[in-house]
């Protein structure tokens, strides 16, 4: 049982035990709110007999039924709190758990596999998904079990009791879950389809939100709103489309149950009638039939989300069947070189992004990756950190392959400069300290100065305090980049991963942005995506790559005698530069 509540419903062992408490003590709860009905029967039985025969006197058992009123309301509230206890602050407890369970898997993915349409989808499944399911293993989970045995126990007594009666009150319900559970298949798919345009229009959302400034500046907005207007439309078709459906079929359930209760009338009645059952039976029978369908009742409607409910856990399966980054936590290599050999890798199965990759990052020196758009530079910069794993060869940092390193442990080696600088809406001092969480103010300046940032900031409003805007938006991208060498000054980790920047900067900022590098990438491993043949001029170690494949590789001056890929590269740049000079 405890294995099938962990399949089931995706939880620790710990928190199918808890859910199993929460069942028995709802089980004993709901007993023990039938304590009242039960002395009620009893009350009645022994006013009848004194009315029928008018020999016994009904009075001397009136102190028994306060004390056992009370009795049974001290026995209801105890049972009340700990079924309180195991069903909400243990279900809270575990739903706490999975969130944290969910992050760590988060934090164990590829980093690479952040990209921004999946975002959405993972916030929406820790915060929204994570919530609905804690409602309902809280408020519906154990009460449906619990119902369905105190449901069971009752239909055998009152069957030992009187079982054509018991056939009367009970025949309805096999035919209403039979009507709900041909329409499970129906449900599962309209529900499937809901939860999957709500996350689509989440993305679309998040999308349109990043990208505002492109959507504005090229007059796209109207097309926007008219795509996020009709998924919106076809959201709205398809909830009422699965709520119609929905309430078609919990509807139909409840006409069948209600028919139970003029089935035991009728029985009832002829059994009556032919003298087969005692008054106190039919009348026991009546009061019970118009009480046993509301908990059914709430099984039905409660069924109906645990539908619902399936589609967010096997989302949550899904997420936790991702590929996971692990590896050992303790590494200290001996040196920084970073060895590619024979490296293949693809993003998508069957389309090859990098093809037999072999080269040599050595410790202080500077690789620069060039070669044209698309041809796989980023990528191999990003391998180098484990962003993603390969499908074949091996990545060595300090001639240990890098597939065995815990990602986070091997992250403390790297400072990445990439063009896409993430800033958050806190102060300059903070940004900066981002590098390095323990570093003292002066550190922070101090960084901030070698990577050329203290001028700019001083002369920011709060200069160091100054908050800098939702993801930077009051810096320049010279300025942001700057704020990102300032980062990696303060980490001052042994390997430098750089995207040189390809925006045209002015001129000033180029040679500020330049000067800041030559002090980051001092005594380091440097792998650099070099754009500018100043950068590449610099470098002891060129590579070119091409769909992927490294094309040539050397010192800038032998592959400028090589005249091949590089040279041309060269050519191109010169003669641009001399167009303008013209
Ligand atoms: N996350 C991804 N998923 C699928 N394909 C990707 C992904 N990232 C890159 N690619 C593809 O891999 C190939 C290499 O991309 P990569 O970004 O490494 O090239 P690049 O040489 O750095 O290009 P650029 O100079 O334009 O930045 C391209 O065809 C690109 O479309």
């Amino acid at each position: 049982m405890l294995n099938y509540f962990q399949n089931a419903f995706a939880m620790s062992e710990k928190g199918a035990k808890n859910l199993m408490n929460a069942i028995i003590l709802s089980t004993i709860m709901n007993i023990s709110f039938m304590l009242p009905m039960i002395f009620g029967f009893q009350f009645l039985d022994q006013s009848m007999r004194v009315m029928l025969n008018d020999s016994a006197s009904a009075i001397g058992s009136i102190s028994y039924y306060a004390v056992m009123s009370v009795a049974s309301l001290v026995v209801m509230f105890v049972i009340a709190y700990f079924q309180y206890d195991s069903t909400y602050t243990r279900i809270y407890e575990e739903s706490a758990k999975r969130r944290i369970s969910l992050a760590e898997t988060l934090r164990k993915l590829p980093l690479a596999f952040f990209g921004k349409k999946d975002i959405a989808d993972l916030s929406a499944t820790i915060m929204e998904d994570a919530t609905q399911i804690e409602q309902l293993f809280s408020h519906a989970v154990p009460q449906i079990f619990a119902a369905g045995i105190t449901l069971v126990m009752m239909a055998v007594m009152m069957f030992i009791y009187n079982w054509r009666l018991a056939l009367a009150v009970f025949w309805v319900v096999p035919v209403a879950f039979l009507v709900f559970y041909l329409s499970r298949k129906f449900q599962n798919k309209t529900h499937k389809e809901v939860y999957d345009i709500k996350r689509d229009i989440s993305d679309n959302i998040q999308e349109t939100l990043d990208s505002v400034h492109e959507i504005k500046s090229y007059n796209r907005e109207d097309d926007y709103r008219q795509i996020l207007d009709d998924k919106l439309d076809s959201y709205e078709a398809y909830l009422i489309k699965s709520e119609l459906l929905l309430g078609a079929f919990v509807n139909f359930a409840y006409t069948i149950l209600k028919l139970g209760l003029p089935s035991v009338m009728l029985v009832g009645g002829a059994l009556l009638i032919r003298g087969e059952v005692s008054v106190f039976a039919y009348l026991v029978f009546l009061v019970i039939t118009a009480r046993v369908y509301n908990p059914i009742m709430e099984i039905v409607d409660n069924l109906a989300l645990l539908l619902f409910l399936n589609v967010r856990i096997n989302r949550m399966k899904e997420m936790d069947n991702m590929p996971r980054q692990e590896g050992r936590t303790e590494f200290s290599p001996k040196h920084y070189d970073i060895v590619f050999k024979n490296v293949d890798f693809s993003y998508i199965d069957g389309i090859q992004t990098l093809n037999k990759v072999s080269f040599t990052a050595k410790q202080g020196e500077v690789t620069a990756l060039v070669g044209p758009s698309g041809g796989g530079k980023s990528t191999v910069a990003k391998l180098a950190a484990r962003f993603w794993d390969i499908d074949r060869g091996k990545i060595t940092l300090g001639g240990e392959d890098i597939a065995g390193i815990d990602p986070e442990t091997l992250m403390q080696y790297y400072s990445i400069v990439f063009q896409d600088v993430t800033l958050f809406n806190t102060s300059v001092m903070e940004n900066i300290r981002l590098g390095k969480k323990d570093a003292t103010d002066e550190a922070v300046k101090e960084a901030a100065r070698l990577a050329r940032c203290d001028e700019f900031i001083n002369k920011l409003p709060d200069g160091y305090n100054t908050l800098i805007g939702e993801n930077g938006e009051r810096l320049s991208g010279g300025e942001r980049q700057r704020i990102s060498i300032a980062r990696a000054m303060l980490k001052d980790a042994p390997i430098i991963l750089l995207d040189e920047a390809t925006a045209s900067l002015d001129a000033e900022n180029e040679s500020k942005i330049q000067s800041a590098l030559s002090e980051l990438v001092k005594n380091k491993t440097v792998l650099i995506i070099a754009h500018r043949m100043r950068t590449v001029s610099g470098a002891d170690k060129v590579i070119v790559i091409k769909d992927g494949r490294i094309k040539e590789i050397g010192s800038p001056s032998d592959l400028k005698r090589q005249n091949g890929i590089f040279a041309g590269m060269l050519r191109t740049q010169l003669q641009d530069v001399s167009k303008i000079m013209a």
